[in-house]
């Protein structure tokens, strides 16, 4: 991967919308100098709360908004207002699908594959995302779910090498979306290169080899999920502990970070596990009550963690 150059570039990223009649007309700052860099064969993932600046990074990067600022390359060239060699080799799946309404799914799909030169294998996409179970219906009438399955097919029709997808499993059920993580997953075995956005931490860490987490238009942490969910040499590798006792036992005082949460009778949740300090102030508690726990669980952070530490962090910053 090192010794091949990225398939996108972006650097130091600035984007401002407006004027905006709220502002008194003045021009409003939602991408702060984002960076990022994404790779074939990988999925690179885009990961903050709602307004963060996902689908903005990825409407720059797809050469769909024109920047203020910073650079963007894709497949080596900047994509505002690129060639159409280019955007051949570039698909797009945008968050509202973008699609036409009035079509029906498969002569749609045809229509797209018959523009591009190399296209893909239609017919085995249609059948792969299930898209037969609704191939009379018009777009307009399609459930969100099926839209996004139409709308994923079309951002592979051309057989692109970079693929740019915002929320894919929105509005999926949980058949479907299995059905587009495995995709994903073939796709990225096939040496493509995803990028994704999401707000959903359980996506982003089934689905992803690298994570840039944002917040309010900046870069705020990155890494793979094993990166960004390792714990320092002097932290515990466990954010809760999870146990059982038959005996009544009387809840303790705890330190602020620590919770302990009975989630039904004789099951506890300790969260907020970092230390060998905060596991003392368990045993010692079961030391005290004379308890012996019937069964113990240690589970790791999560990208969840991750992300509420760096928010909670945010918070006390401002
Ligand atoms: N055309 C626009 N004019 C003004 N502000 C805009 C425009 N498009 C986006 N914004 C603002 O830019 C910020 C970033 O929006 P963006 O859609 O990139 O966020 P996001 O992280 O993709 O959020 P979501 O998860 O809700 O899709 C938001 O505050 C949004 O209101």
């Amino acid at each position: 991967m090192s010794n091949v150059s990225p398939s996108l570039v972006i650097e130091d990223l600035l984007k401002d919308f407006g004027p905006v009649p709220a502002l008194d007309g003045r021009m409003v700052r939602v991408l702060h100098g984002i960076s990022l860099t994404a790779h074939a064969g990988t999925v690179t993932t885009l990961l903050g709360s709602n307004g963060a600046g996902k689908s903005t990074t990825l409407g720059c990067a797809q050469g769909l908004l024109k920047t203020n600022g910073g650079s963007v390359r894709l497949l080596g060239e900047d994509p505002f207002g690129a060639s159409p060699a280019l955007r051949s080799r570039v698909g797009v799946m945008l968050q509202d699908g973008g699609l036409p309404p009035s079509l029906r799914p498969i002569p749609l799909l045809e229509h797209v594959a018959s523009m591009y030169e190399r296209p893909a294998d239609i017919n085995s996409l249609i059948e792969r995302l299930g898209i037969n179970e609704f191939s009379t219906t018009s777009i307009r009438r399609l459930s969100g779910g099926q839209k996004q399955r139409v709308a994923l097919a079309a951002a592979l029709a051309g057989n692109p090498e970079v693929i740019f997808l915002d929320e894919p499993s929105a509005g999926l059920d949980p058949q479907s979306r299995q059905v587009v993580f495995d995709l994903i997953g073939e796709l990225r075995e096939a040496g493509l290169c995803i990028v994704l956005t999401t707000h959903l931490m359980e996506d982003a860490q089934r689905l992803s080899d690298y994570v840039y987490i944002i917040d309010d238009g900046r870069n705020v942490a990155q890494g793979t999920v094993a990166e960004l969910t390792a714990h320092a040499a002097n932290e515990s590798p466990a954010q809760a502990v999870t146990f059982s006792a038959t005996a009544a036992m009387a809840l303790p005082v705890l330190p602020e970070h620590l919770q302990l949460i009975e989630s039904k009778p004789g099951h506890y949740r300790f969260d907020g596990v970092r230390s060998a300090a905060d596991l003392a102030a368990l045993t010692g508690w079961w030391s005290s009550e004379g308890i012996l726990p019937n069964s113990l669980t240690m589970q790791p952070r999560t990208l969840e963690d991750v992300f509420l530490e760096i928010a909670d962090k945010g918070n006390h910053a401002n």
